[in-house]
């Protein structure tokens, strides 16, 4: 019987221990330069090539590895470097490619101090947008287009990178952003053009594709992969019509290259015939998310196709069960023929952590369920051979074994847990009294100004307060220093907030390393790694905690923290949460009952400690939702249900108070207007929302929805390191001002302050309560 092939579609590239984010720091701060960095990024690819072919892959990735972002290489390759960058059109550096992800001080690029997010308009050489890659938090960078934009290929980066495994041995497969894909994430941004189509650039951008493809060819690649997860989308006929174009043209300059074209994420619904049809060699299909699809797949399967089929699921940390695995693998091979079958991962395992091996202080036990990057090669490498005949039946059985011990762990169920969320009712989601009433009754309990100032909760996140931590988490700080470090800066930060006049300050979050991962660690029903870092955006990384049980809170996480913060003050201290929503879209969670129900039960936790914060006295509560919009599914016949249970869980966490406790919530990097009904359906007394880079923009879905409830829309760009003036504040005030009733205006920035530093912060809020204060005088001038 013939071998079954395997290979995956990419591969982390941070490094067991963030290497990479290390030496491209080090890079961007001066310490090392270019050619070292260079090399740090070559011997990560070597170790990752070699552990694939150690593990028994067949058919490496080569180009998966990048310094940022795979998108962003898409935007070197084809030289769509937007203009203000001065690129020269010669071959785009490092430091321009950099300069597009960060933001440029001046046209020259240099490795300025700047942010993930763009820089604002008034550098010369601010940076691209970031934004959510499809449904992960991984973050990529958007291609700007306008209507005279041309392509020329600019780079030698995916040449390079296959002879580099050429000459290691392998006959690596070069992986590349497809046509339709890069065309559907990108921008126009014209201003001459605004409603320029950028599809009508698709005949510009395929000559590119070929030359590359062609290339490829030449120099002796077999086979190379192309994303479309656009597939996984709802297609506008434009689209559609692009895959037939792009493809037909594709297919002839491979030559003797075979193309596989990728989807991911979803399933493909009204787009199956369109991606079974396209004329290339082999299609890889999702068959994790798009499991419920895979019969009408085979049964439309073209013969003329190697099908890959991901069964591993390249997005969560479970180790996988090979008994429900083999079943869609045999579906397949029955249909099929073992010569026309691939395994593999459902997507890049760029999202999953690195590695299991590093874990020394994993819970044994659930060590056992899981499954990192390099443990899913052994599994797909391990299925291929089982579904050969020639497999290890020692693997299946402890596989089976394992699946047993996690299904019936005692740790997992919590019989209270269950009961609890099967009890809840509507009457828990509901405040005592509607909002109208609970503002006159806030208003008389706070005595805040007009106008009044706020934070989002954290401050900067100091190169201090991160390495008291790492001394305090290797056991050279003892708990009692730890604390006393830890009250000192949240002490200062609030005498200062009180100093300069903020209205409702923030303890500013210094016991926390990150706002999910510090309730994960509190909560029982979840586990952390050391280790387990997936990439966010450029040099930064999440290690999200694993959920893996019913969920409780065995204390309070946050009330002793806050008392002592409320303490130091005599202003209203706003209490900080992370709210259900943002908590499990920001975890690996359990694939063994629906989110909605794990949603629910991190609700009924939190909802305890918001609770516990009305009984000691706190009158503020912030609930942070700032991945509510994320988490919608990718098909908008799906988000209704969604956006039900996740409102429903935020309303069970926070609306259980009493009418003069106020209840603020948060949310960044959202476009509102589709689910501004969802969001008003919260009820939360305040929210605060990113709005200053969009120039106010972001809030007309308030408007128009004439949203009942007080707002903060932020008037400080916290993406960026520039100090936004009085004027510029006072100007995005006021036009807030002109929409939304003066007594349901508050003044904040839009997000969070912990990766800026106190240089910036200080000026900046300064600046925010002048202009908070300019506005309120005019304002009582006035009556
Ligand atoms: N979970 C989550 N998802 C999110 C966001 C978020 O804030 N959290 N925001 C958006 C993405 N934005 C992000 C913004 C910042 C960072 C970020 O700053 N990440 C840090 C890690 C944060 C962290 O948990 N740090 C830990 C560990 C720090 C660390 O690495 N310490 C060093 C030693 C440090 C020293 O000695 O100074 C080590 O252990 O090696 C801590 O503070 O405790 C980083 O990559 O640098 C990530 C995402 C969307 N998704
Ligand atoms: N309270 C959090 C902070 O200020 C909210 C961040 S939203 C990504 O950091
Ligand atoms: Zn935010």
């Amino acid at each position: 019987m013939s071998k079954i092939r395997t290979h995956i579609l990419g591969y982390p590239r941070i490094g067991e221990q963030r290497e990479l984010k290390k030496a491209t720091e080090l890079y961007w701060k001066g310490e090392i330069p270019a050619p070292a960095l260079e090399s740090v990024g070559k011997e990560l690819r070597k170790h990752h090539w070699k552990k694939q072919q150690a593990a028994g892959i067949d058919l490496v990735p080569c180009n998966d590895f990048s310094f940022y972002d795979q998108v962003l290489d898409a935007i070197c390759l084809f030289g769509n470097v937007p203009a203000r960058f001065g690129w020269d059109g010669g071959s785009v550096s490092l430091q321009t490619l950099f300069a597009i992800a960060r933001g440029a001080r001046d046209s020259k690029a240099a490795g300025s101090e700047c942010c993930g997010g763009s820089c604002g308009s008034g550098s010369a050489g601010f940076a691209s947008e970031m934004t959510k890659w499809f449904d992960t938090n991984y973050h990529y960078i958007v291609p700007e287009f306008k209507a005279d934009t041309q392509f020329k290929l600019s780079t030698t980066k995916i040449f390079d990178e296959f002879k580099e495994a050429q000459a290691l041995g392998l006959n690596a497969k070069p992986v590349l952003v497809g046509p339709v894909t890069y065309l559907t994430l990108g921008k126009v941004q014209d201003s001459a053009n605004p409603d320029f189509d950028r599809f009508e650039l698709l005949d510009r951008l395929l000559p590119v594709y070929e030359e590359v493809i062609a290339k490829l060819a030449a120099e002796g690649a077999e086979w190379i992969q192309i994303d479309e997860p656009v597939f996984a989308l709802d297609l506008s006929e434009r689209q559609k019509e692009c895959f037939i174009e792009s493809y037909a043209r594709l297919a002839k300059a491979a030559g003797s290259a075979k193309l596989l074209v990728a989807t991911y994420f979803g399933e493909l619904r009204d787009n199956l015939a369109l991606f079974l049809g396209l004329p290339v060699a082999a299609l890889h299909y999702d068959a994790v998310r798009g499991e419920a699809e895979v019969d009408a797949l085979l049964n439309a399967f073209p013969a003329d196709k190697i099908l890959s089929l991901g069964v591993i699921d390249g997005r969560n940390i479970w180790k996988n069960n090979y008994d429900a695995s083999l079943a869609i693998l045999e579906q397949a091979k029955a249909k099929l023929g073992a010569a026309r079958l691939w395994v593999s991962a459902s997507s890049s395992l760029l999202h999953s952590p690195v590695s299991l091996a590093s874990e020394k202080k994993l819970d044994a036990e659930i060590k056992d369920w899981l499954a990192f990057a390099d443990e899913k090669l052994v599994e797909i490498v391990t299925l291929a051979g089982l579904l050969s005949g020639s497999g290890d039946s020692a693997a299946l059985e402890a596989n089976r074994a394992s699946q047993k011990r996690r299904r019936e762990s005692r740790r997992i169920h919590n019989p209270a847990v269950k009961a609890r969320v099967a009890a809840i009712t509507a009457a828990d989601g509901k405040r005592d009294s509607v909002f109208a009433v609970r503002q006159e009754v806030q208003r008389e309990k706070l005595g805040l100004p007009l106008f009044p100032t706020t934070t989002i909760g954290s401050f900067p996140q100091t190169a201090e307060v991160r390495a008291a931590r790492a001394k305090w988490k290797k056991s050279a700080l003892s708990d009692a220093e730890y604390d006393a470090f830890l009250k000192e800066e949240t002490r200062k930060c609030i005498e200062w907030q009180d100093e300069i006049g903020i209205d409702m300050p923030v303890h500013g979050e210094f016991e926390r390393n990150d706002m999910v991962e510090y309730f994960g660690e509190q909560l029982e029903g979840y586990v952390f790694s050391q280790f387990g870092w997936v990439q966010s955006y450029g040099s930064r990384c999440v290690k999200p905690p694993i959920l893996f049980g019913d969920i409780t809170r065995p204390k309070p996480m946050t009330v002793g923290w806050t008392s002592f913060a409320q303490s130091v003050t005599k202003n209203p201290m706003k209490g900080m949460l992370t709210g259900p929503v943002t908590i499990l879209n920001w975890s690996f969670v359990r694939d063994d009952q629906p989110r909605s129900v794990s949603c629910k039960q991190l609700a009924l936790a939190i909802r305890d400690e918001v609770l516990d914060l009305e009984k000691a006295g706190v009158r503020v509560i912030q609930i942070d939702e700032a991945a509510l919009r994320e988490g919608l599914p990718l098909r908008k016949s799906q988000w209704q249900e969604y956006l039900d249970w996740a409102v429903e869980s935020f309303r069970i966490t926070a609306n259980g108070v009493k009418d003069e406790t106020q209840i603020h919530t948060h949310m960044c990097y959202s476009e509102f207007n589709d689910i501004i009904g969802a969001i008003a359906g919260m009820d939360a007394d305040v929210i605060t929302i990113e709005t200053s880079r969009s120039n106010m923009e972001l809030l007309d879905a308030f408007v128009e929805f004439k949203y009942p409830n007080e707002i903060g829309p932020g008037v400080y760009d916290i993406h960026s390191p520039r100090i936004p003036s009085v004027e510029q504040m006072e100007s995005l005030i006021k036009k807030a001002g002109a929409v939304i009733p003066a007594g349901n205006l508050w003044v904040n920035p839009d997000c969070g302050l912990k990766t800026r530093g106190w240089e910036e912060v200080r000026p900046a809020l300064i600046n925010m309560v002048e202009a908070a204060r300019k506005l309120r005088a005019a304002a009582l001038a006035a009556v």
